[in-house]
């Protein structure tokens, strides 16, 4: 497929002017996931980075060590054309509160997300542009392509445009940090805050791993080995979804057995079937008329006691106390776990 025949423009390196962001300031804000490796890789394209970080933050040693300038995210705005906003979502409207006074007429106030912008919980000023630029993919990710001479695809939106240069702006602002070397799409807050809710939930984060828990408890409860049923529906899927990232379903299809094919066609659709897709349509219509962003304000207003208990049990599931000794036990697993422990930022939680 050419680009002509695409559905939508697919922005590439040559499309961005790096002249609208090289002689800008940056203030990153947060340096966890996004934070660090938008940060690090703005910098190692030669764009001025400053971190924006709290006093007691415990990811300012890290940032320092990786040769950033870390100030408190208020000095951290108050210097910036552009403030990245990379904190959690639920910190962001208490930390806009505070570096909203360093906004300057003209300056751009940009996230990785729209939920904020979306669901009004953030109301920016009338004279900044209000952007967006989202790598589809985790922070560690974004990082690790950029190094490796690689993209991440990702997305803009434009939700205010005082300067007229908003979109050219998150191109170079794309372009510094990877994303146009795979391919950038814009979109709008709103779809881009509705379809990551609704692919998070339903497919990518919820959807995988309860596939991957039901499955393995209905081997183990049927009396099949542990390690085995661990293999079978965790281990071996990273492996599947490789072959669909490389080459679509097809490729995934033509590399495993005749037999393999005929069982997934015929019994896929079993599981996964109209009442999952009713399901689906209810999740969405929770994301699209706003009660799921309302639940999730309010259970962080009540200090998370569902989010805790939930994660809790996530951490104690059998398919977890199985698969830890397991993975420490492949031959790459030393070297990798160090890796990400080094790139690893402290997370929100
Ligand atoms: N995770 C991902 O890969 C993706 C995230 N996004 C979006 O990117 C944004 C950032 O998410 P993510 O990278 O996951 O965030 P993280 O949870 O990784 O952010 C943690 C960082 O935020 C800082 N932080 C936390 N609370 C505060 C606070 N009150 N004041 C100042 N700093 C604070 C932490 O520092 P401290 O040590 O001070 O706590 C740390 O540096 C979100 O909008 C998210 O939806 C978009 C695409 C993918
Ligand atoms: C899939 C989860 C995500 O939307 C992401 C990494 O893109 C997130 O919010 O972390
Ligand atoms: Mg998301
Ligand atoms: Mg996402």
């Amino acid at each position: 497929m050419t680009d002509d025949e695409l559905n939508t423009e697919v922005y590439y390196d040559d499309d961005a002017d790096r002249s609208k962001i090289d002689d800008k300031t940056v203030a990153v804000i947060g340096y966890g996931s996004q934070g660090h490796a938008h940060a690090q890789n703005l910098a190692d394209s030669g764009v001025d980075v400053v971190v924006g970080l709290r006093e007691s933050s415990s990811s300012r040693a890290a940032a320092e060590e990786d040769g950033l300038r870390v100030e408190t995210p208020v000095d951290a705005a108050s210097e910036a054309d552009i403030v990245s906003v990379l904190v959690p979502d639920t910190v962001q409207p208490a930390v806009f509160e505070d570096i909203k006074g360093e906004l300057d007429e003209g300056d751009t106030l940009q996230f990785a997300h729209g939920f904020n912008i979306h669901y009004n919980q953030i109301r920016p000023p009338e004279d900044v542009d209000v952007t967006m630029v989202a790598p589809k993919s985790p922070g560690h990710l974004v990082r690790r392509n950029y190094e490796a001479d690689q993209g991440t695809p990702g997305l803009i939106a434009v939700y205010q445009d005082v300067s007229g240069e908003a979109k050219e702006e998150s191109l170079a602002y794309s372009h510094a940090i990877g994303c146009t070397r795979a391919g950038v799409i814009e979109t709008t807050f709103q779809e881009e805050v509705e379809t990551d809710l609704f692919g998070e939930q339903v497919v990518l984060c919820g959807g995988v791993t309860s596939l991957v828990k039901q499955g393995f408890e209905t081997l183990v409860d049927a009396g099949y080995s542990p390690e085995m049923a661990y293999f079978e529906c965790l281990n071996e899927l990273k492996l599947i979804v490789d072959l669909m990232y490389e080459d679509g379903l097809g490729g995934m299809w033509d590399s495993v057995s005749d037999t393999a094919e005929y069982g997934g066609l015929t019994r896929g659709d079993r599981v996964v079937d109209d009442h999952a897709r009713e399901n689906m349509e209810e999740i969405l219509e929770e994301v699209q008329n706003g009660t799921f962003a309302r639940e999730w304000i309010a259970e962080n207003q009540a200090g998370r006691p569902s989010y805790t208990q939930l994660k809790d049990r996530e951490e104690n599931h059998h398919v977890e106390q199985v698969g830890a000794p397991l993975r420490d036990l492949f031959a790459w697993g030393d070297e990798e776990g160090e890796e990400e422990e080094a790139a690893e930022a402290p997370a929100d939680d």
